[in-house]
Parts: structure tokens; sequence; C-alpha cells
């Protein structure tokens, strides 16, 4: 991959917190990227340097080639779209796309026409005279990102883009967002804390944890690959094993022989100490195999999956499995749980795991 974006070994402190903690990336030209991680993880101050908001305290930021460490915010081919939208409400939809170009001093008729193309892009032509207030969360989002995307930045930063709109809204600016980043070709690169949003817009996720990065991949390899713990559970759902890595798996004083495989970059060899991720959707119920046995505690149907929660004696938390279709279980029913051994991941022992597991 040629870098577009490089970040460099970039450290950030607050007084005694550190914020970034040494993060190196590259992202590629006409990407969309996401940076990815729970509150306090470093993505908002990772964002602000990106944009120029912000100073490493050491590391570099190369956009292209250039060395953007030291230029000054307003002097970067980057736009930064904020959460708030901060759209200026006395003035029209039109009016707001065009105040940036309007700032750079571009030529009345090019402004007119920038607006126009960008106003039909984004489906909001039929409201160009119309105030933020007379839009709904969806569209005045739209408006943001024309505003955005006029300007033609060569890399566009979204912060928490979709927060503010409602789940059924969001979804459907989800698709739209990944549409028109592919129709405009700019560079993406988004925060958000939002796994499922990540995963459902980003080509590659970089995956945040105490300011530093746990793992780069595409939603598909952060997903069936994890390389840590962490990974693990913040992506989906997974239950956790932990025991001894074996060849075939894990080795769990408990509860025996539990199948699984080492993802190619996780770093768990045999005979150490590690933790087996199974996802729910990957154990099946009673099919003639039998890799623990246990009791059924609970059965919800969600139209489209059923979950179920099975009790393993000497494992202390609930086995989740998911299932398509109604539920083929009930509570109090013996079952047979299995899965095969391509099915679940061995990746390194955390003491929260190792904590949780146990438990
Ligand atoms: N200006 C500041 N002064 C002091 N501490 C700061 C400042 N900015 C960020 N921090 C701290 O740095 C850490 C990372 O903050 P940051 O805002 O980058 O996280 P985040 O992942 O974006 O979180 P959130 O999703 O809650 O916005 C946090 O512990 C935060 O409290």
């Amino acid at each position: 991959m040629t870098a577009f974006l490089s970040l460099d070994g970039v450290r950030r402190s607050f007084g005694d917190v550190t914020a970034l903690d040494g993060v190196s990336l590259d992202v590629a030209e006409g990407e969309f990227f996401a940076l990815l991680g729970p509150s306090g993880c470093g993505k908002t101050t990772l964002l602000r340097i990106l944009a120029g908001f912000e100073t490493p305290d050491s590391g570099t930021v190369t956009l292209a080639g250039e060395d953007l460490t030291r230029v000054p915010a307003h002097q970067r081919p980057v736009n930064l779209m904020f959460q708030s939208y901060a759209l200026f409400p006395h003035l029209s939809v039109e009016k707001n796309i065009a105040y940036g170009l309007h700032r750079e001093g571009l030529p009345k008729a090019e402004i007119t026409q920038r607006v126009g193309e960008v106003l039909e892009r984004v489906g909001l032509a039929p409201a160009a005279k119309r105030r933020p207030h007379q839009l709904s969360g969806g569209q005045r989002q739209r408006v943001a990102l024309a505003r955005a995307i006029v300007k033609r930045p060569r890399l566009l930063l979204l912060d928490e883009p979709l927060s503010a709109l409602d789940r059924k809204v969001r979804a459907e600016m989800q698709l739209w967002l990944k549409q028109l980043q592919h129709e405009v070709g700019i560079t993406f690169v988004v925060v958000t804390h939002d796994q499922e949003e990540a995963m459902s817009m980003a080509d590659r996720i970089a995956v945040l944890h105490q300011g530093a990065v746990e793992q780069v991949d595409s939603p598909v390899a952060l997903y069936g690959a994890p390389r840590t713990w962490f990974v693990a559970d913040f992506i989906g759902g997974n239950n956790f094993f932990s025991g001894t890595a074996t060849e075939a798996g894990l080795s769990s004083e408990a509860l025996g022989q539990l199948p699984g495989t080492t993802s190619d970059q996780s770093a768990v060899s045999v005979g150490e100490p590690a933790v087996l991720a199974v996802r729910p959707e990957q154990i099946t119920l009673n099919d003639g195999d039998s890799v623990l046995s246990g009791t059924v505690l609970d059965v919800s149907f969600y139209g489209g999956t059923s979950r179920i929660a099975v009790e393993v004696p000497g494992h202390g938390t609930p086995v989740l499995v998911h299932r398509h279709g109604a539920p083929v279980v009930v509570p109090q029913q013996a079952v047979d749980l299995s899965w095969g051994t391509a099915d679940a991941v061995l990746v390194p022992p955390s003491s929260a795991t190792a904590a949780s597991a146990a438990a």
C-alpha cells in the first residue's frame, strides 16, 4: 500500500494523561478509514492533530509526501466536519455551503457552479433556500458534509458524523456516506466509538485502546482474526475461555480441550497462557458433537435471530449462542455445544479477561 497519509510515532500528553502513546498509521489515497475505540482512547486527539488544531509532543504527520506536523490548520488541504455540524442558523442551505468558498475569495460564477453540483450530489437541491431549522437531522448532516466536500479537501476528517441521528436514519446515512465517499474519491478518516458504524462504512479500521493502536485491518479481518483480547471483546460479541494454548486450541483446567486456532498475527505460543474467543454464531447446538455440555438458562427471539444463554458447569459466565431463525431449545433443557477448530481464535490473555473468564 502506498501511504497517502502517514502518522509516525505520534505522542501527546495532557499533564499526566497520555492521550496518544506513539501512534503510527498509514492511510491510502481514496480510502475510507475509521478510528475506533471507547471513550477516552485518544481518537479525538488524533483527529485534531490531523486537522492541525493540536500539535503532537513528538512524531510526525505526512500527507502526500509533505510534512504537515507544523503546518497550521488553515494551510492544510484538510477539512474537519464537527460532530455538532456547526451550521449557521440564519443562512440558507446554499449559503451555508457557499460560505467557505466566499472566504477563499473564489469568483462568484465558480461558487455558484460548485455549490449547485454539491447540492445535487447530496440530494438537497430542492431544499437549497431553506434554513437549517427547516431541515431534518439527516438533512442537516448532509448540509454539513456538502459544506466540507465543496472545498475539495484532499483529506476529510469526520468526528462522530452520525451520532446525532436516530438509529434508523443513522443506518441509511451510513450507506449514503459510503456511496458519497466512493463518488467524490476524497480520503475520509472518521472517528467513531460505534463498532457497527465503523464496520459498515470503513475499508479499514484502526482500533485504539489507551492511546495506542491495537490492530489495523479490514472489518472482516478484525472480526474473524482479532489479534488481542481487547479487539476480540470490542468488535462484536465473543465468549471467552482461559487456559493454556495447545496445537489444536486451548486446554482448560475446568473444561478440558477446546478447539481453536491462532490467528496469523497474534502473539500466542503453544504452552503459554491464552484466551480462546468463540463467536456466539459459530457455536452449534445438539448437532451430534459435544465440546461442552450445559443447561439452557434463557432464550430470546429477536426476529431473525435467537439468542440462547447456556450455563456450563466450570465456567463462571453463561455461554452465549446465536442462531438464525426461531429458537429450537427451551429453558432448563440439557444441550451439547460444539464448534470447529477454525471457528475460534486464541488471543493473549489480559488481566481483565482472566478475571471475567474465571468469574
Ligand atoms: N485538552 C485536554 N486537556 C486535558 N486532558 C485532555 C485534553 N484533551 C483530551 N484529554 C484527555 O486525553 C484522553 C484522550 O481524549 P480524547 O478526547 O482524544 O478521547 P476520545 O477517544 O476521543 O474520547 P471520546 O469518545 O469520549 O470523545 C482522555 O483521557 C482525555 O481526558
